[in-house]
């Protein structure tokens, strides 16, 4: 007998049984390892007892290193085992070789592989074989589980010659199952079925950077965040601790696709949105399209420069000063030429030389003092006593120092300042105009002035920051440059102080620390407060990356791409993006901003993903009409599933739209059983309440057109998209993504026009 199909149930049944056999040792192999791992974080603790420094160090990597091992080990337990291959044999005649393939690789105490890491190369062929190239897999067996529990298995029959007789070959589309599966609100891996296109991304070389096209759907964000788990796993000492960042268009995209990496097992990379890249910086809204085009604008750089390096607006433009009876001044040219001189060649950055201003301007009064008391016909007598000139201007320059009005005018003039502070500052229509002359219209300036405006009127400082926003503080940031650093924040810098006590020394480094404690309060370190949580992400983020991974990156303003630039000088890339899905106008400009980040050093490899496994043909077919609207001859993903209910178009008056959409959030929800997005247009979302779906919060989520980027639901209402489509210039474009949100089913609620009809879907 030769291989078939065979689709019998009871070959299926021993076929699981079969399986579940191996997936129980595997299991209690993995209950051993974690009592083992259990057992390496309590001795971990016990190296250091010295308290040398060295010890301590030697302790914290110790522990670091043994706590996440014991998290890996705790994340593979859910679906440990998820595939197996059964290969040719080395020498014709023998045996098939069987590996099992899972979330991480797993050996018997003698060394015999039970399990090996999806990201092993003796993995790559269960991903990349195929019937024409079946690279030695003559079957490949996907596990369906769930927790330790065997519950299907799909085979492919890759090299039908060089199998056994009677093999059995079993399967009912698992695959098309899983994509077909209800949706939580939380994006899960696709270890399991990763297809071979996805996986060639996914293994690219370290070395180079990756550029992923590809229509809605196709796996751009799966892809990336499995290629970190890949980079991560090949290269850990490189980019193991805190070495990626994973940067995503808003935090609701980040807090969708946050549980991927640690159920890959890999929990130390930064993730972070656009709005929240920046240390200390939180953006809270969205802009309208014109400001969100300003702001993005590289035009910003003229302004923002000039502004940091320009005297605050209203500071003294001169200053008069008396010593000893006798007036002087420092003029304004003086001044505006101390300055340039100070900031010259447009590298040194006002906040770091302020120490070299102040030492600059007290040179520059003694010179105003001598002068004047020449002027004044009061001959120094330092041509025939010259020791006395030294020792009269250090007299001077003491005094000076405490001079009050001389102090002041320092502080005005050349004020260490933050991002924020100069960032806010701009919030003054005058002063705007002035620093934007040439750069921006009146009108454009008065736009942006207002905005800034708002920044920290209501709450803290940084309040109402948007996510444009955010880039700008950035570009300030680096524009400034960093002051001389405080006590306080050396320590926070050190990972070696806690609570204000520096663990090696003793020393108390701030008044935080707690007077009862006398020294030491506890001996925790970085490693230790790391393992308890299982990842880094309280800490702030490293000032560069050894990998960067942008998603949406279709969205990005130029001055989003040199703010990531700033923290990506020496990494490589995983950039995903689909440019039917932009809101930025200007694509070319953003694809040399692109460029710019990713700079030339590096080998860029370009792929392209052509199966959309998210949405079924139904909504997929209804999207390509409105894609074509815009982009005629734009190809399309395939989709490859179908559930026979294509889009539902409702209409409702403008009085009835919410209850309309709430109807048919209500009846969605009744007929999937996962989430069901309720999108609509960015202008409506501040006073949209959707009502009837109250006591579903878990199941229906009302959003913004522009949030729903990268999202995903069982269900989708659409409302208004005639709205969506016309409240921006690229609106069209994000008509398309909102039509593209939905797994299973779409219903779109538009607003009847006066002649009772609408324009459509
Ligand atoms: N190989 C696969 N096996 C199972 N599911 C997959 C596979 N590839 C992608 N998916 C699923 O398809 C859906 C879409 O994937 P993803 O969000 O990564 O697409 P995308 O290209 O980033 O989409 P968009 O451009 O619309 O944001 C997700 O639910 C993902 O889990």
């Amino acid at each position: 007998m030769s291989p078939q199909q065979d689709g019998s149930a009871h070959v299926k049944e021993r076929e699981i049984a079969v399986e579940q056999q191996a997936v129980d040792a595997a299991y209690a192999r993995l209950a051993q390892m974690r009592e083992q791992a259990a057992k390496r974080v309590r001795e971990s603790y016990k190296v250091a007892q010295g308290g040398t420094y060295s010890a301590l160090v030697d302790r914290d990597v110790q522990v670091m290193e043994a706590a996440i091992w014991e998290r890996s080990l705790e994340n593979a337990y859910n679906e440990l085992v998820f595939g197996r291959l059964d290969l040719r044999p080395e020498t014709p005649g023998e045996e098939l070789e069987t590996y099992r393939i899972g979330r991480l690789g797993v050996r018997t105490e003698e060394l015999e592989p039970l399990v090996v890491d999806w990201r092993a190369p003796a993995a790559a062929a269960f991903y990349q074989a195929a019937p024409e190239d079946p690279q030695g897999v003559v079957r490949r067996r996907v596990l369906h589980c769930r927790g330790d529990k065997v519950l299907d298995i799909e085979d492919d029959l890759l090299d039908p010659d060089a199998a056994p007789d009677g093999m059995p070959v079993v399967g009912d589309g698992a695959f098309i199952a899983a994509l077909a599966r209800t949706r939580t609100g939380h994006m899960r891996d696709i270890v399991a079925t990763i297809q071979r296109e996805q996986d060639v991304v996914i293994r690219s070389p370290a070395d180079v950077s990756v550029v992923v096209t590809g229509g809605p759907g196709t796996g751009k964000t799966a892809v990336a965040l499995h290629r970190v788990a890949w980079l991560m796993f090949q290269h850990r000492r490189r980019f193991g601790s805190r070495g990626v960042l994973v940067v995503g268009p808003n935090r609701r995209f980040t807090d969708y696709i946050e549980r991927v990496l640690p159920s890959l097992g890999e929990g130390g990379a930064a993730l972070r949105s656009l709005g929240d890249v920046v240390n200390g910086a939180e953006a809270t809204r969205h802009e309208d399209a014109v400001r969100a085009k300003l702001k993005g604008s590289p035009r910003m750089v003229r302004i923002l420069r000039k502004a940091a390096n320009d005297a605050p607006w209203g500071a003294p433009k001169d200053v008069r000063l008396i010593y000893q009876g006798t007036f002087f001044s420092l003029d304004a040219p003086q001044l505006v030429a101390l300055r340039e001189r100070m900031l010259r060649g447009g590298s040194r950055r006002p906040n770091a030389v302020r120490a070299d201003v102040i030492r600059a301007l007290q040179d520059a009064a003694w010179n105003a003092y001598q002068d004047a008391k020449r002027a004044a016909g009061d001959a120094s007598p330092y041509d025939e006593y010259p020791d006395m000139l030294e020792d009269d201007r250090r007299t001077f320059l003491s005094e000076l120092r405490s001079e009050r009005p001389f102090a002041d005018f320092v502080t005005a003039w050349w004020p260490q300042r933050t991002p924020l502070e100069v960032l806010r500052s701009l919030g003054d229509p005058a002063y705007l105009a002035e620093v934007s002359r040439g750069v921006l219209s009146a009108g454009d300036a008065a736009v942006l002035a207002e905005s800034w405006r708002a920044v920290g009127q209501e709450g803290e400082p940084g309040a109402g920051l948007s996510y444009s926003d955010v880039a700008l503080l950035d570009e300030l940031d680096s524009l400034l440059g960093e002051g001389p650093r405080t006590a306080r924040a050396l320590a926070a810098a050190n990972p070696y102080v806690v609570d204000g006590v520096n663990l090696l020394t003793g020393e108390e480094t701030d008044d935080g620390s707690d007077p009862e404690s006398g020294g030491f309060r506890e001996l925790s370190t970085f490693g230790d407060r790391a393992a308890q949580r299982g990842v880094y992400q309280d800490e702030p983020d490293p000032e560069e990356f050894g990998h960067i991974v942008v998603d949406e990156a279709q969205d990005l303003s130029p001055m989003q791409w040199r703010m990531l630039a700033r923290r990506g000088r020496h990494a490589t890339w995983t950039v995903v993006a689909d440019a039917a899905q932009s809101s930025w106008e200007d694509l070319e400009e953003a694809r040399r901003s692109m460029d710019l980040a990713l700079g030339t050093s590096r080998e860029r490899r370009q792929f392209e993903l052509t199966t959309n496994y998210r949405n079924p043909v139904e909504i997929a077919d209804y999207a390509a009409t409105l894609l074509h609207r815009f982009l005629p001859d734009a190809p399309l993903p395939r989709a490859v599933r179908s559930t026979g209910r294509p889009p539902e178009f409702v209409v409702a008056d403008e009085a009835d739209l919410a209850a309309a959409a709430g109807a048919a959030a209500r009846r969605l929800a009744g007929e999937v059983e996962g989430t069901v997005g309720v999108i609509v247009p960015m202008t409506r979302l501040g006073a949209f309440t959707v009502p009837d779906v109250a006591d579903l919060p878990d199941r229906v989520q009302v959003l913004g057109s522009l949030e729903s980027k990268g999202l995903e639901f069982d269900a989708v209402v659409l409302v208004d998209p005639d709205k969506i489509a016309s409240e921006s210039p690229m609106g069209p474009r994000t008509h398309y993504v909102t039509a593209t949100r939905a797994t299973q089913l779409l219903v779109t609620v538009s607003v009847s026009v006066q002649d009772g009809t609408t324009a459509g879907g």
